[in-house]
């Protein structure tokens, strides 16, 4: 998810589109392993409560990873399970709170089964070849050299994480393959890594639970990902009540409501949500989170009232999980700062730290306490 008020990195993204593949027959190729992080050959999922993650990157991101400081932690679990996944009309299988829930409070956290490098050069007999190929055959040769390989990681999973992967949903009939279709379904966009060819590189993980929440452009929570514990997280971004759908969205959610009904197509449902049902209102107000909003808060004579009132409208349009949000109680909290009342300083504080956890994760949010 990007914001259109803000230049901080945005550690999270939505449920991956299918990347721009790489076309270029001169492009170096990248050597893609199987392997299982810190996990011994032959454990089984009994021996390792918190699961594990089959990955298909480059060893150079396996590296990476293990030099994360503390990994692996133990996953951070919820004190109590406050959700059920249960199937809801129209849409499958659906996540609900049990109980009220929260903002910033954890809902899921778990390890992903899978992590998979999904930009992949074309297979060597593609690239040696002198002859010219259409894009739409390029894309398929490269979207079935990915199923193959995919089709060798799940073949090397835990029968259990094997099970969960294959009872997820397809919606992808492009020619993607089941175990491709999957991935694209249910991927979210990982943090990025570094690659030492300089490269674009994309990856994407998917998780057993999480992989049920479906999509709302006016979203209650948000996923983030800890690499420290190599876990997803998901967290409330309004409170939830008890018996209320958990939501994200799988688009940039501040984008206007053609651009998300494009970035949807391939999930292959209409959203209904309040934003795209009333789209000329919910674009009107989109269309002010970006430049004009950011100059506003970018304005000394801006006053308190003027953004109390934005963050009213934000909160009606369902806009909590934007940092445009997190932006404005950040500027509220300032300005009572310079008012001297602290008590409503620590109360907007508190506020933004708890957005931040939900849209960005613990790192992010202990960081935002410490910034100026
Ligand atoms: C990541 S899965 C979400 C869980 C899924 N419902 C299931 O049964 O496992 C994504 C798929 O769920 C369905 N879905 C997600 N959000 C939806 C929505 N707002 N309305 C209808 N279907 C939705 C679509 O079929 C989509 O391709």
């Amino acid at each position: 998810m990007s914001s259109n008020t803000s230049t901080r990195p945005q550690p999270v993204a939505p449920p991956l589109k299918l990347m721009a593949f790489n076309s270029s027959r001169q492009s170096r190729p990248s050597t893609i392993v199987t392997m299982q992080p810190t996990i011994p050959k032959g454990a089984t999922s009994e021996q390792y409560p918190d699961g594990w993650t089959a990955c298909l990157v480059d060893p150079c991101i396996v590296r990476q990873i293990h030099a994360t400081p503390g990994f692996p932690r133990k996953l951070q679990r919820p004190p109590k399970k406050n959700y059920e996944i249960r199937p809801v009309d129209g849409k499958g299988l659906a996540m609900f709170a049990t109980e009220d829930i929260d903002v910033g409070e954890l809902i899921v956290c778990e390890r992903p089964l899978v992590l998979v490098q999904t930009t992949v050069d074309l297979p060597d007999q593609l690239r040696n070849t002198n002859v010219e190929l259409s894009e739409e055959s390029l894309r398929q040769a490269v979207i079935t050299n990915l199923e193959r390989r995919l089709e060798s990681l799940v073949d090397q999973m835990d029968a259990k994480f094997r099970e969960q992967y294959l009872a997820l949903v397809n919606a992808h009939h492009d020619g993607s393959g089941p175990l491709l279709g999957r991935l694209r379904t249910n991927g979210f966009a990982s943090p990025d890594f570094d690659i030492p060819d300089g490269g674009q590189h994309r990856f994407s993980f998917v998780s057993n639970e999480m992989s049920r929440v479906n999509h709302s452009c006016c979203p209650n929570s948000e996923y983030s990902f800890d690499m420290s514990s190599f876990g997803m997280e998901l967290r409330a971004t309004r409170l939830i009540a008890k018996g209320t759908e958990i939501s994200i969205s799988y688009c940039d959610q501040t984008g206007l409501y053609s651009e998300r009904q494009e970035a949807l197509v391939s999930y292959d449902f209409t959203c209904d949500c309040p934003a795209c049902k009333d789209h000329v209102s919910s674009d009107r107000f989109r269309k002010l989170l970006g430049g004009p909003l950011e100059r506003i808060l970018s304005n000394r004579k801006t006053t308190l009232d003027e953004v109390l009132r934005w963050i009213k409208r934000i909160e009606d349009f369902g806009l909590e999980s934007t940092w445009a949000y997190v932006d404005c109680l950040q500027f509220v909290e300032k300005k009572y700062q310079s008012k001297g009342k602290k008590e409503k300083v620590k109360y907007y504080r508190n506020k933004a730290y708890k957005h931040t956890l939900a849209i960005a994760g613990k790192a992010e949010a202990l960081q935002s306490m410490i910034l100026p």
